[in-house]
């Protein structure tokens, strides 16, 4: 079975404007409310590719409530965690001259209902897979991912991390089965600015020295660097199409890998063009990509 665990959803908020002027009042053309938190993305993607997934985290609240509805209209299970106190954010996303995000905090999580998060993961057997994907709410360590892989060390489960700075560090040497840094993720994480390809594969190359099996660097409108596990380096090229909406578009592309290494019993050139695939159908639409969208650009 496949799970996600999204410990920060949201509500994504996303708002086109003609032009966008601080300190002014702004209108919108056009706004839409989507469910979100990276996890959860990747779950509706993996679900519109027909692959089952459970959708785990921590939801509160109105918002929490209409999340779980989008989750469940989409065909994804889910076994949230609600918590007692608070509502699950609203990110919101303005669309005008470029892309402004503001992602909100979240509601706290208490060590119980992480307690209930951990029992959740106790019933995971060989063979699983596991998605641990986004931000973390305030209040809870930057070894947050780690401590659920150490809990799981000894099940043969692969588990894929999508996370910044030190909670994506600190899972490395758990061995996890896939990261999918953005390239301007991975500078800040070497403190610094990539001229060339080569460096990018440099840094990657530093990540799977520490422990990463697979290390997919996604560069957006440049397509994306895939470091496999046996010690090939890829690179793909997006293909043609217009920007519409990129929110997911990372998720997508983590989904589409995955679908891609199950389907075809892991090949990791076939995993690495459907990532990419899944990535650029979801930027090129509105809201995230169905399999006909991402077979089109396959
Ligand atoms: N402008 C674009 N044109 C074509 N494809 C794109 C574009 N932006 C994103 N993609 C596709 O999506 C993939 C992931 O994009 P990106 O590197 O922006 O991920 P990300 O930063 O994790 O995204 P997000 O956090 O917004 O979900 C890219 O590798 C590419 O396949
Ligand atoms: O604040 P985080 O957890 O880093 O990112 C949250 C978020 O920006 O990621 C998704 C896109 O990848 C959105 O659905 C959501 O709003």
């Amino acid at each position: 079975m496949i799970y996600t665990v999204t410990f920060n959803p949201s509500l994504d908020y996303i708002m086109r404007l003609h032009t966008f002027q601080p300190n002014g009042v702004n209108r919108t053309y056009d706004d839409f409310i989507v469910a979100g938190g990276k996890g959860i993305n990747v779950s509706i993607v993996l679900r519109h590719l027909g692959h089952d997934n459970t959708a785990l985290g921590f939801i509160a609240g109105f918002t929490g409530d209409e999340i779980i509805r989008q989750v469940k209209q989409e065909g994804c299970k889910e076994a949230f965690v609600r918590l007692k106190t608070g509502t699950s954010r609203i990110n919101v996303k303005l669309k005008s001259q470029g892309e402004t995000e503001i992602n909100a905090q979240g509601p706290t999580i208490t060590e119980e209902d992480v307690a209930t998060l951990y029992q959740q993961l106790d019933s995971l057997v060989d063979g699983d897979i596991l998605i641990l994907s986004g931000s973390i709410p305030k209040g809870l360590p930057n070894t947050m991912y780690r401590q659920i892989m150490e809990r799981l060390q000894t099940r043969k489960i692969q588990i894929i991390v999508d996370a910044t700075q030190d909670l994506l560090m600190n899972v490395l040497a758990y061995k996890p089965f896939l990261i999918k840094p953005n390239h301007h993720e991975l500078e800040s994480v070497f403190n610094t600015t990539f001229e060339t390809e080569e460096d990018i594969i440099k840094a990657a190359r530093q990540l799977q020295a520490k422990g990463a099996r697979n290390v997919l660097v996604s560069r957006a409108g440049d397509g994306a660097i895939l470091l496999d596990e046996h010690g090939q380096v890829r690179t793909k090229k997006v293909p043609q199409g217009t920007l519409v909406n990129s929110v997911g578009s990372g998720d997508s592309m983590v989904a589409g890998f995955l679908a891609g290494y199950l389907e075809s019993k892991g090949d990791y050139d076939k995993a690495l063009a459907m990532g990419v695939a899944a990535g650029s159908a979801s930027a090129f639409q509105e809201w995230l990509a169905n399999r006909a969208d991402i077979e089109a650009l396959l």
